[in-house]
């Protein structure tokens, strides 16, 4: 579905991503982990068009995407929710729904908005409250919604499960289970919660300062050594 090669990219002057090689499989969950600062927001934002890009290409059904601006990625049904400030705080869930829709007509709108609250009955009782006063695992939801209403086939996330329990975390894993194994969406994913991120997984890639470090099944990187010793904290790699 989405075919990265060889892409450098950072922030002005400063690099952050090295000749970076993946590729994200149409309706599986591919999952990127590493060490804090290895660069995995870094290429989420890159692939939504939001660092610079020094060389490489992003193919996207068969096209080079790389120099396409956010806005218009969007349009192509590309969706990212960055860790914060993925929702509009000073209007309602339901307004929040709506203007996800905007692209669409209005039946069309109403429509993928009863498909969203089938995913998440969980915004149902609170459709008049102002984005800006949920909690976490309720704006996560928000921020889901609206990709389904868009009608979203790739939807890249950001850390989805930052500051929720263990137990809010695990009702967001099985919501992009859901959400790959009913709508058929391309998920990559980048998580701090690696262990539990790469078991819902297909594939994995293991970002280090910025290269991709060893990538695979989810299984194989779950079973790899360095996988085994980073996860128990015992090297920084
Ligand atoms: N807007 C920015 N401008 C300049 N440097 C940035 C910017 N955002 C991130 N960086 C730097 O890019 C590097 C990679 O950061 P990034 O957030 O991509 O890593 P990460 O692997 O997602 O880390 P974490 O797990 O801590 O979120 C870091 O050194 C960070 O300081």
């Amino acid at each position: 579905m989405i075919k990265v090669k060889n892409l450098n990219a950072g922030y002005g002057k400063l690099q952050i991503l090295f000749d970076v090689n993946a590729k994200i499989e149409k309706g599986k969950i591919t999952t990127v982990v590493g060490p804090n600062g290895s660069g995995k927001s870094t290429f989420l934002k890159t692939l939504f068009g939001l660092t610079k890009i020094y060389s490489g290409e992003i193919i996207f059904k068969d096209k080079d995407i790389a120099k396409v601006p956010p806005h218009k990625k969007a349009r192509m049904k590309i969706a990212y929710l960055p860790q914060t400030n993925n929702v509009f705080a000073n209007l309602t869930v339901e307004e929040n729904l709506k203007i996800a829709g905007y692209v669409l007509n209005k039946d069309k709108v109403k429509e993928r908005i009863e498909i969203a609250l089938n995913v998440f009955p969980e915004l149902k009782d609170i459709l008049k409250r102002k984005a800006g006063t949920l909690s976490g695992g309720q704006r996560q939801f928000l921020a889901m919604g609206m990709a389904l209403v868009r009608d979203a086939e790739v939807l890249m996330l950001d850390e989805p499960t930052a500051q929720l329990s263990p137990k809010l975390a695990e009702v967001i894993f099985e919501k992009i289970i859901e959400m790959r194994d009913n709508f058929g969406l391309t998920i990559l994913l980048v998580e701090q919660n690696a262990k539990r991120a790469l078991e819902i997984s297909d594939n994995g890639y293991m970002f280090v300062s910025g290269r991709v470090a060893f990538e695979g099944t989810a299984e194989e990187l779950l079973n790899h050594e360095k996988f085994k010793e980073y996860s128990l904290g015992i090297t920084a790699i």
